[in-house]
């Protein structure tokens, strides 16, 4: 089972528009100067809300090679949700991928694996593919109670998910304490969370679906860590945050393999 390598920058709250534009056509040139091979992953940016008419524009017009998604989506399809974005309205821009239930929306915005697993259905209805985050934080990484915790994350945010349909979603393990603290995990801790996802997947569903979601890991990558990361057998890519605001930065890691 192969399973083609995703690499997607979030940029979180960062960049306007203008910003946008210049970096989605940096990152196509610093990709075509290294001669990247599309066909051996895929390259997704995911800007912030206001940036995404921009970069479809960019994309489009100059026929880039190079998806986009969003960081959240609206569990409504219209109405009165003042400040809410839905997915018609992303799937209308070309979106092709949502992150949903990012660390930092679970701990700013409260939102629970119901939530998250709601917002995944949503995404998934629109035709677009959700990336359903997960981990752990710090003092539950010290109890040693990590993959326990990321599993009841799995199971919250699936219940009552159709195989199916968690074949088209992509997971995201992120461990708080190395997102944009410097602190990447090792290789060895990517690999035990992902690997214990995948399995979670094969007792909730089958093995088929277990051997086809794309299980990515998320926290201070970096281009010199992220080949070691990506050479773990249950590691498919990689979800990067501050490394993702610099083309050249974020072409090496699409091209780690390069
Ligand atoms: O949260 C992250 C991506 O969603 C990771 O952020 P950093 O790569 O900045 O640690």
């Amino acid at each position: 089972m192969t399973r083609k390598p995703l690499l997607a920058g979030n940029w979180k709250m960062n960049l306007d528009h203008f910003e946008a534009i210049a970096l989605v056509q940096g990152l196509a040139a610093e990709l075509a100067d290294m001669k990247f091979d599309y066909s051996s992953a895929d390259v997704v940016v995911i800007p912030p809300f206001t940036d995404i008419r921009s970069v479809q524009t960019v994309v489009d017009s100059d026929n880039l090679q190079i998806s986009y998604g969003a960081q959240d989506v609206s569990t409504h399809e219209a109405g009165a949700y003042t400040g809410e974005v839905s997915a018609t309205m992303l799937s209308k821009l070309g979106v092709s991928y949502i992150v949903v239930g990012h660390s930092e929306r679970r701990e700013y915005h409260h939102e629970s694996d119901q939530l998250v697993g709601e917002k995944a259905r949503v995404a998934l209805a629109a035709g677009m593919t959700p990336i359903v985050c997960c981990g752990e934080g710090l003092e539950v990484r010290q109890a040693g109670e990590h993959v326990n915790h990321v599993l009841s994350q799995i199971d919250g945010a699936f219940e009552g998910m159709s195989a199916e349909d968690v074949r088209k979603c992509v997971i995201a393990y992120e461990p708080i304490w190395a997102i944009g603290t410097g602190e990447v995990a090792t290789p060895e801790d990517a690999q035990e969370v992902c690997a214990a996802i995948r399995g979670r997947l094969v007792e909730l569903y089958d093995q088929t679906t277990a051997d086809t979601v794309r299980v990515l890991y998320g926290g201070s990558v970096k281009s010199s860590n992220v080949a070691e990361i990506m050479a773990k057998e249950d590691v498919d890519g990689a979800l990067v945050g501050g490394a993702s605001l610099k083309a050249n930065e974020f072409a090496k890691i699409a091209n780690f393999n390069g």
